[in-house]
């Protein structure tokens, strides 16, 4: 395998930050796919003719998304498999059992990786439970969210991406609720058996949006003590407002100052989850290059975009992380 183990390469690059793609579902939105669906952008993969027909259209479309990404500057890249949970698929398209569905990965997978080459990092993306039903901005679980079955939701995807070498990280995003943040982190290596982050979805007030501070995230964190799963490789935020995400980056920072973190925060726009569309309130006033230079800061050892970022966007993280890279004066 071309590439160094990801644990390793940011262990022995300690400066290194890489940079992470954009919002890819939207991205496709944007090349024409409507992801207005149940699976949302997992959508061009259930048809067969992607995978039957090369010149396909949406085929073509998902290609061109990975290459803007590449081209802008992007170092590691992720499957668009945000809402594949075996729930999501088998009960909104005919894909019906295991294997089917693994071998619907296995061919979402190869096609990523044969999109970006085999040098950059590929991270198996997986959202929230909360995905299927629509709560990763709310952290709504209902009533029951500790007895809520977390590992029999995700278990299909995980066993399928954990025996993968063609992805290199797998990646938890948008957690909304600390309950199902806590049956995470208490899945061992035998079940997260290897390098994993988590993505938490956080209010623009700085609260996990199922209400818990960092505070509690942080306790919750250190409650495991030596059993943490060794293969928590980073922590941070997903989709969170561009404009608060270098103050919530920083709080977590605070509380946890040894954690590598993660942070690709959306445009600021608020999702509908009735129409599925995405409502003006674009929050970028700041730039960046100021958020960046606020992330690394921070701790932040990947950093890109999430929803309705573009190939643009990533172009001007690849230059603020490059900025800063080549700042020899550079002090903590
Ligand atoms: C906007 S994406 C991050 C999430 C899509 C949502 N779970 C839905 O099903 O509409
Ligand atoms: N990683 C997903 C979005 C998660 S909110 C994507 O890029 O489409
Ligand atoms: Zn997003």
């Amino acid at each position: 395998m071309p590439r160094q183990p990801i644990q390793e390469y940011l262990k022995v690059n300690p400066r290194k930050v890489l940079v992470l793609d954009g919002g890819q579902g939207t991205e496709l939105e944007n090349r024409g796919i409507n992801v207005a669906n149940p699976v949302w952008s997992t959508v061009p993969f259930i048809d067969s003719s992607f995978w039957s027909n090369k010149s396909s259209k949406d085929r073509v479309i998902v290609k061109g998304m990975f290459d803007a990404f590449l081209d802008a500057g992007a170092e590691i890249l992720m499957t668009t498999t945000y809402q594949t949970s075996f729930k999501s698929v088998s009960e909104n398209t005919p894909i019906q059992n295991l294997e089917e569905y693994s071998s619907l990965l296995d061919r979402i997978v190869q096609f990523s990786r044969d999109c970006i080459g085999p040098d950059k990092y590929l991270i198996g993306c997986i959202g929230p439970w909360g995905a299927h039903v629509c709560a990763e901005f709310n952290g709504d679980y209902g009533p029951n969210p500790a007895e809520i079955d977390y590992l029999s939701y995700f278990k299909p995807q995980l066993d399928n991406f954990f025996h993968n070498d063609n992805l290199d990280l797998i990646g938890f995003e948008t957690i909304p609720n600390i309950h199902e943040l806590r049956a995470i982190l208490s899945w061992d290596e035998t079940i997260l058996s290897k390098p994993f982050y988590i993505g938490l979805s956080v209010h623009n007030n700085g609260l996990l949006r199922d209400g818990s501070t960092m505070k509690d995230v942080a306790d919750l964190i250190k409650s495991f003590g030596g059993k943490l799963n060794k293969n928590l490789t980073l922590l941070g935020i997903n989709c969170v407002s561009f404009s608060d995400s270098p103050d919530i980056l920083e709080s977590i920072h605070k509380e946890l100052p040894d954690m590598p973190l993660i942070a690709y925060p959306n445009s600021g726009e608020v999702y509908d989850t009735v129409k599925k569309i995405w409502l003006p309130n674009r929050d970028m006033v700041m730039t960046w290059e100021e958020v960046v230079d606020r992330y690394i800061k921070a701790g932040a050892r990947i950093v890109g975009g999430c929803c309705r970022t573009s190939p643009k966007d990533i172009r001007a993280v690849a230059a603020a992380v490059k900025k800063r890279a080549d700042d020899t004066v550079w002090q903590d």
